[in-house]
């Protein structure tokens, strides 16, 4: 039987791997549970196999396949794939160099390539339609199930500049699976975030074997995992998610659930920001608590109106911060990421990117230049790019602002003198193939906000990590009809109007500190936002 090589579909790709199957299966049990359930392409991947075994193994599951109608793939071996007229091969970039398994196979067979860079993609670019049909991308996160692995996680970033390499070199063709370490918990915010820039295609599927070949229960595994990729909406905090503009009222009603849900806002932050943040996040009518330990983080997510705030300027360990972070993606519980220092050094940059891999955030934070390191747009203005936003173009600000929103589907904040929010989350939505349907990043909404310089705010510690917590507080403190785009703005608006308030009434630095937590409780406890004195605007 000839597949349609257009008629393939990517969306569930089961690899085989017969060294991890649970007490009680088999290869063709593990295959065929994944089949009943939802699995639509496999490939039988047998590192360690001799050759007649593997070709044995291989008919039968090829029989399973033929009575569901999926196609098979050979992992490495044209050899095999020949001898039992499978639908295709999968090869690596050390296998037999794509054109000539393409001449052994001929034209009508499915040929798949592991891609780790935009490099290669520029390579099958230019050898055209008739040659690779699809490509895996990753290794997106770490795994145990290859061995001796030849590339580091790239994580979703890596495979958007993967997705944008097929854009930019015209491989239209080309069809794209993520592999690597995918489980419930990242497949969902995988196919959200790998979209190519000009927001035409994401990800075809995604292609595991753990998750199927190792589960006891592989019917179940599929189900769930079926599930996620028809799910088509990534609800990763329970409250809402939708496109609509804040304005002074929605503020206002943030500010009341804020004040009658007093969350419990998680600190993992600097040293110097501990204590100030603690009195902001009180003077919000929150409850702070600044813990570091890990095996409390947990218990502390699952707190009613829990919410973190992550600020890598901590010296908790990497464990310890990955810990929190899954501890509350895992009850979409929000947290706000503030990449202190992003790409100031090698050390920051690795963190950060790490982190930025790990998990799912509901706000990045950072000031200009951070943000614009984020959005890769800080190399032609490396020299001189100050924190603050007063000598900046506003409309690369902007730009940098969405683009940060639209990689990593966050509400992203770019502070200074015009602070700047995007709304990247497209009300959680997603879809295989077709990405965000043509919707890019200067497509989002964003807002602005500004009051006139505030040249005192640089003079304080810790006065942008407290908008931090000023945003944990506002987005923790919404009920789950609360609209998370108005809680961060509201965040920002207040914060602006507050500084404001407290630079005409400090002395200074000194008296500014206390003045601006007295006028952060006035604004909040008043809760008359359309009479602050900071603009908000449309951009
Ligand atoms: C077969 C394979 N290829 C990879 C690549 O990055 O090219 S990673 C991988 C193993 C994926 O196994 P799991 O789903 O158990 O993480
Ligand atoms: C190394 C591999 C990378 N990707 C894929 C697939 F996902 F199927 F494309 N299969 C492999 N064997
Ligand atoms: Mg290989």
């Amino acid at each position: 039987m000839v597949f349609a090589k257009n008629d393939v579909d990517y969306s569930l790709y089961l690899v085989t791997d017969s060294t991890m199957l649970p007490p009680g299966t088999t290869l063709c049990s593990q295959v065929e549970a994944g089949l009943k359930n939802g699995v639509t392409l496999v490939q039988i991947r047998e590192k360690d196999t001799e050759t007649r075994d593997f070709v044995e193994e291989a008919l039968e599951v090829q029989k399973i396949c033929k009575k569901y109608k999926v196609p098979l793939i050979i992992n490495d071996r044209v050899d095999v794939a020949m001898a039992i007229d499978a639908d295709g091969v999968h090869v690596g970039q050390s296998d037999m160099p794509i054109p000539m398994v393409r001449k052994l196979l001929g034209p009508s067979k499915i040929l798949g390539w592991s891609v780790g860079k935009p490099s290669e993609v520029e390579t099958l670019a230019k050898w055209g339609p008739d040659m690779v049909d699809y490509i895996g991308v990753g290794t997106l996160f770490p795994t145990l199930t290859k061995k001796n692995p030849k590339k580091s996680p790239m994580g979703p970033q890596g495979a958007i500049a993967v997705l944008d390499a097929l854009e930019e070199f015209k491989a239209i063709w080309c069809r794209t699976v993520g592999i690597g370490g995918l489980h419930p918990d990242n497949i969902q915010r995988v196919i959200c975030q790998c979209v190519s820039s000009n927001g035409k295609r994401s990800l075809d599927g995604i292609s595991l074997v753990s998750d199927i070949m190792a589960a006891p229960d592989a019917c179940a595994a599929t189900k769930r995992l079926r599930g996620l990729l028809d799910g088509s909406k990534y609800q990763f905090v329970d409250c809402k998610l939708n496109e609509t503009f804040p304005t002074t009222a929605s503020i206002q009603s943030v500010i009341s659930q804020v004040s009658s849900n007093r969350p419990l806002v998680q600190h993992i932050t600097n040293k110097v920001h501990q204590n100030f943040g603690a009195n902001v996040t009180l003077a919000l009518g929150s409850s702070p608590i600044m813990s570091e330990i890990e095996s409390e983080v947990s218990e502390l997510a699952r707190i009613p109106n829990a919410s973190l705030l992550l600020n890598t300027g901590s010296v908790a360990p990497i464990e310890t911060l990955k810990a929190a972070i899954n501890a509350y993606n895992e009850v979409n519980r929000p947290i706000t990421f503030d990449p202190v220092g992003y790409s100031a050094t090698e050390t920051r940059l690795c963190l950060n990117n790490t982190l930025l891999t790990y998990g799912q955030f509901t706000c990045i934070k950072g000031n200009c230049s951070e943000i614009l390191s984020l959005a890769k747009l800080n190399k032609d203005r490396m020299k001189g790019v100050d924190a603050n936003s007063g000598n900046m173009d506003i409309n690369l600000l902007v730009r940098a602002t969405q683009i940060v929103a639209f990689q990593y589907r966050t509400i992203a904040v770019c502070t200074g003198e015009f602070d700047c929010v995007a709304n990247g989350i497209f009300d959680g939505k997603y879809k295989l193939s077709s990405g965000t349907a043509g919707i890019t990043a200067e497509d989002l909404p964003c807002m602005i906000i500004e009051d006139g310089p505030i040249p005192i705010m640089g003079d304080i510690t810790a006065s942008g990590c407290s908008l931090g917590s000023t945003i944990a507080c506002f987005i923790g403190g919404l009920n789950s009809t609360g609209n998370l785009f108005d809680a961060v703005v509201g965040a920002v608006l207040l914060y602006k109007s507050a500084g404001k308030l407290a630079s005409t009434r400090c002395q200074g630095s000194g008296s500014f500190h206390v003045q601006l937590i007295d006028a952060l409780y006035q604004l909040f406890h008043e809760n008359k936002p359309e009479s602050w004195s900071a603009s908000l605007k449309k951009f």
